[in-house]
């Protein structure tokens, strides 16, 4: 037998969780300013969610014209903000266009329906377009968490909680033509409240911690992108491509062989001393920008220091690493530094080597290709030697 006071314990403690949720979010986007936005918009579906509930569990205490219509357009709201907030989570671009377009009618639609008596009809709208909203973001959850980015993938069923969410909004619609003796109080000590409430607290829950957990991923991703890149030309450190060097290096004994190219600006100092550092720093921005083509998604391209980069290329040998490289320094010696109206000429040295067998580690191939970095510089410089 379930009493009225479990239903509305139940409905309190929805409110109590939906309300510290909206905060949690509020903290994330303004202290911690994480995925700002989307953040925001998770912090106003908590807080719409809160006040909508807490709207409906004072009908009869608060004046009617503020317990109903406003509280179920409240509701609407929440699912409407979440719809906008999940796609901001998962794809970063924050769609609330259609969502306001769907609370603006609904709002109209419930205008149009008389709040008195049987109040059946704007319960099943309210569900109805609540289960749609949020099915039609759990379903773009789905899709945008199945997509690998940047080598990391996010597991699609975490998109679960909000799918189940939609399910159980649609459910409650259809329990109110299966049982046309229901009412849509939440407060009534039915069964089938009493499950709803119960789905409603967990999934409220999960769904929070499950998008806090996916915006926890993305600070994550953002501190290693950070920790790995040269600030200046976001090409590798040297530390993170010593660390892809030694990887390669590894497979070597598994018969995986790969080259490098050291690449070395010519008479950097004198472009340093003529036209300044900044003019020092875009040369090597454009530098990378004219090689970035030329490196596949396997290889990796780090700056060792000053104006030095290593290409590393997996699967390649002398010939291939030789090709990669007269295709760079062709490219470097093709387009001058463009700088306060006058032109610069730039031009790069290059070393190659691949790695052998006998290398007990990779830095026998760095020095390899070093050494043959320094014959191009004093067989003249832009020039490519093995
Ligand atoms: N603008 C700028 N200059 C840098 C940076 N890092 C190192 N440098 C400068 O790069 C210059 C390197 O000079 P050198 O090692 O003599 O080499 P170079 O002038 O290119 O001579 P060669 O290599 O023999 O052609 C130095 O003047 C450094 O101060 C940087 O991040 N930005």
């Amino acid at each position: 037998m379930i009493t009225p006071a479990q239903t509305q314990t139940l409905l309190a403690a929805i409110i109590f969780i939906a309300g510290m949720a909206a905060l949690v979010w509020v903290a994330l986007a303004l202290v911690a300013r994480i995925a700002p936005r989307a953040s925001l918009a998770m912090a106003c579906a908590n807080g719409a969610a809160a006040v909508a509930l807490l709207l409906h569990a004072l009908r009869g205490v608060l004046p009617d014209a503020l317990a109903y219509w406003p509280g179920d357009v409240l509701a609407v709201a929440s699912f409407a903000l979440l719809g906008a907030a999940v796609p901001g989570i998962t794809t970063r671009q924050l769609v609330w266009k259609p969502g306001a377009a769907v609370v603006a009618a609904t709002a109209l639609l419930l205008l149009a329906l008389p709040y008195d008596g049987d109040l059946r009809w704007q319960a099943r709208v309210v569900n109805t377009v609540g289960a749609g909203l949020t099915l039609a973001a759990g379903i773009a959850a789905w899709r945008g968490l199945g997509r690998t980015a940047k080598g990391h993938r996010t597991p699609a069923p975490l998109a679960l909680p909000l799918i189940f969410i939609a399910l159980m909004m649609a459910a409650r619609c259809v329990e109110s033509f299966i049982q046309p003796g229901s009412t849509p109080d939440l407060r009534e000590p039915t069964e089938f409240n009493h499950v709803f409430l119960w789905t409603a607290l967990v999934l409220t829950l999960l769904q929070n911690a499950t998008l806090a957990f996916l915006v926890m991923m993305r600070l994550i991703l953002r501190i290693e992108r950070l920790l790995e890149r040269d600030p200046l030309t976001d090409t590798l450190n040297r530390r993170a491509f010593d660390q892809a060097l030694e990887h390669a290096h590894a497979w070597l004994q598994r018969g995986r062989g790969y080259a490098l190219v050291m690449i070395d600006m010519d008479r950097f100092k004198q472009l340093n001393d003529t036209l300044g550092h900044a003019a020092g720093d875009a040369a090597l921005r454009q530098m990378v920008r004219e090689l970035q083509p030329c490196v596949r998604e396997v290889d990796r391209f780090g700056r060792l220091g000053g104006e030095e980069f290593g290409v590393l290329l997996p699967d390649t040998d002398i010939a291939g690493a030789a090709l990669v490289a007269e295709r760079m320094r062709a490219l470097v010696d093709m387009t001058p530094l463009r700088w306060l109206e006058q032109d610069w000429p730039l031009s790069a040295s290059f070393g190659i080597a691949e790695a052998e067998r006998g290398d007990a580690s990779a830095d026998a191939v760095l020095a390899r290709a070093d050494a043959a970095m320094y014959r191009a510089k004093s067989q003249g410089r832009n020039v490519v030697q093995a």
